[in-house]
């Protein structure tokens, strides 16, 4: 997508050819900053720190930190600690196990000397399909979009809701569940955008809202409690939001909030769909409440806000009292039952084992 008009990435190869630049996410909206990343520990850092976030950027980072400690240390235990570090940095999002065994797979059987190079090679490789996956996913959200607004006879406002941020700022480009948004609004469809602030982190009022104003979207930035109330009145046409992990059988597990907001839509006759590229999809689960780890990101994120102040500096503001306890669990799990549709890269089908299945028999069969 474009920033200012120049179209860029979340994830770069700096112009050295082996550091890698990204987007510092914890600096928005309010300052744009570019940093780097020439170490395994950098990598590390930028994916526990939340400066790149988002289960797609964290699986692209990953592939990049791998590529960076090959630069480092290349042997087996090199390998085998580089791994271990960036797989312990956040539990929920699959494509962090995904992106890393990918690589591991590739380089492992590689004599120590080729392993900075296919590391770099294959880095870049997983970013390209992720551009190509979530712009597909776009292609079929269009199509619900344009089914939905149709059916309501093209009113001059389509409202749909989104929680979190599923954009490109969550990808290397194009998002999952803003994609559509995207497409739908450059077709002239009059999309408006609900943006769910979602606490504790804001990634709704400083990311999305961000993203939305680059691309000339319209949007309104709601509290997290809101939406429900707007879908009693009408005033939400369909939700769509993304994934850190999907189940074989259509469990999704995302940003805390999202399970509220799925229940919400199904006692208002809300369509709720699901943005899911493939490698969000773990094929070894079935129960997404009983097996999908939830991130514990702990009580600081719940007890202060980071942003610009009166003064027109940006800092932390305290909102909790000294010494009262705060409990921070960073995703929740929506059942199947509540997901109207997910809009993957092959096009859209049920949140169901059979509708997976369907749509990836080849990976469906190999889970087996
Ligand atoms: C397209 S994945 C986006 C997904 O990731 C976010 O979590 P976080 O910002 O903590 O990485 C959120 O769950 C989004 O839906």
């Amino acid at each position: 997508m474009k920033v200012n008009g120049t179209p860029t990435r979340t994830i770069w190869l700096a112009e050295d050819g082996h550091t890698v630049e990204i987007i510092d996410q914890t600096r928005l909206p309010h300052h744009y900053e570019i940093a780097r990343l020439a170490s395994l520990d950098d990598a590390c850092r930028a994916i526990k720190d939340m400066l790149v976030r988002g289960a797609p950027l964290i699986g692209a980072t990953a592939a990049h930190g791998l590529a960076l400690a090959m630069r480092q240390d290349a042997s087996d235990d090199g390998l085998a600690t580089a791994y271990d570090r960036l797989f312990a940095t956040r539990p929920t999002a699959v494509n962090l196990r995904w992106a890393l065994d990918d690589m591991r797979q590739r380089l492992a059987p590689l004599p120590a000397d080729q392993r900075a190079g296919a590391a770099l090679d294959r880095a870049r490789v997983i970013c390209d399909e992720d551009v190509a996956l979530n712009e597909a996913i776009g292609n079929h959200g269009l199509t619900v979009f344009r089914t939905l607004w149709e059916r309501k006879g093209k009113p001059d406002r389509f409202n749909v809701l989104t929680h979190c941020n599923a954009g490109w700022l969550a990808t290397v480009d194009w998002g999952t569940a803003l994609a559509p948004i995207y497409k739908a609004h450059d077709a002239g469809i009059p999309v408006h955008v609900w943006v769910d602030e979602t606490r504790p982190r804001n990634q709704g009022a400083s990311l999305t809202a961000w993203e939305l104003n680059q691309h000339g979207v319209p949007h309104t930035v709601i509290v997290d409690n809101a939406g429900g109330h707007f879908m009693q009145h009408g005033m939400v046409d369909v939700c769509i939001v993304g994934t850190d992990r999907t189940t074989a059988t259509g469990d999704v597990c995302n940003k805390i909030g999202t399970y509220l907001k799925a229940l919400a839509a199904k006692d208002n006759g809300v369509p709720f769909y699901v943005a899911l590229p493939s490698p969000t999809i773990d094929w070894t689960v079935k129960d997404g409440v009983a097996e999908i780890p939830i991130e514990d990101r702990g009580p600081g994120e719940v007890c202060r806000l980071w942003g610009r102040l009166d003064s027109g500096d940006t800092g932390w503001v305290t909102v909790t009292p000294e010494g009262s306890p705060a409990a921070n669990p960073a995703f929740d799990v929506t059942p199947a039952r509540l997901v109207t549709g997910l809009i993957t890269e092959r096009g859209v089908c049920s949140a169901s084992a059979e509708g997976l299945a369907g749509l990836f028999p080849d990976r469906s069969a190999a889970a087996e």
